[in-house]
């Protein structure tokens, strides 16, 4: 269970400070997925990185199963909580090949089985045995973001945070690498909380969607609910409406390869 209690993050100091996210109270059920979805710059990264105990400074409370969260997390509170970035390329080390890249965390988190942890985990997001030895720049933008997903689970969290996971990629390759995070996620049971702009994404990923502006979440439904217009904030129905072209493409190419 993740709990945000009227969370706040500011950054910049005296004339220059400015609230990023403000009164976010968010309760995230085990093994739900949760979304959140706004414009640029609404504080949507902000929150995840929160839970992820990447900012150090901020008011209100953020716990994981009822411990509070944050940068004193200790090393095994951290591997239960795993994180896949939109960049693919600028998160795996471009001079490691995918065999170390793997290796890595298990390497520092001591674990045995190495070799058998990195051949399921490539085997599960789908890359191939020849795939190991290669390195970043010898994959496809999906084929690096399948990486960036095994190096997540391989240390088999309970919570994944997703940042944004496919928008750097082609919809058809979106399609695919949604698929993936579904199949996992049905499989494995973590919770996860998902980070996008795009809300045919987050209705087709999400159990729950919470619509973000200016740092404060406006407000907060189920998927079926946004899918189906039952959002009452009009700035949520702007953004469906804006993105609603886009969607009804993504959407199809999501449904065709279910
Ligand atoms: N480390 C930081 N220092 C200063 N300002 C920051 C920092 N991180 C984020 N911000 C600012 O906080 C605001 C919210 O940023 P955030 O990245 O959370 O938004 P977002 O909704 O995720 O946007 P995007 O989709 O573009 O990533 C923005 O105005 C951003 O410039």
């Amino acid at each position: 269970m993740i709990q945000l209690d009227d969370l706040g993050v500011s950054f910049g100091k005296g004339t220059r400070r400015f609230d990023a996210v403000r009164n976010v109270t968010l309760d995230i059920a085990e093994g739900e997925a949760f979304g959140l979805v706004g414009e640029s710059g609404s504080g949507k990264s902000t929150v995840l990185n929160a839970i992820a105990g990447l900012i150090g400074s901020y008011s209100g409370a953020i716990r994981i199963d009822g411990a509070p969260a944050g940068p004193q997390r200790t090393g095994a509170q951290r591997r239960l909580l795993q994180m896949v970035l939109q960049d693919p390329y600028g998160s795996l080390h471009p001079r490691h090949t995918i065999d170390k890249i793997l290796s890595e965390p298990l390497l520092i988190q001591r674990l045995d089985g190495i070799e058998r942890r990195v051949e399921h985990a490539l085997a599960d997001v789908g890359l191939k045995p020849e795939h190991r030895f290669r390195f970043p720049h010898q994959l496809s933008g999906g084929q690096r973001q399948r990486v960036a997903i095994a190096r997540a689970i391989i240390l088999e969290p309970r919570i994944l945070l997703l940042d944004e996971p496919t928008s750097a990629l082609d919809v058809s390759v979106q399609a695919e690498v949604l698929n993936l995070l579904r199949r996992l996620r049905r499989e494995r049971r973590f919770t996860t909380v998902m980070v996008s702009h795009n809300l045919a994404v987050v209705a087709y990923m999400c159990d729950r969607v919470a619509v973000m502006s200016r740092g404060r979440i406006l407000e907060t439904g189920s998927s079926a609910e946004l899918a189906k217009g039952g959002f009452s904030h009009p700035y949520s129905r702007q953004l469906w409406n804006a993105s609603s072209g886009y969607n009804r493409d993504l959407l199809k190419e999501l449904w065709d390869d279910a």
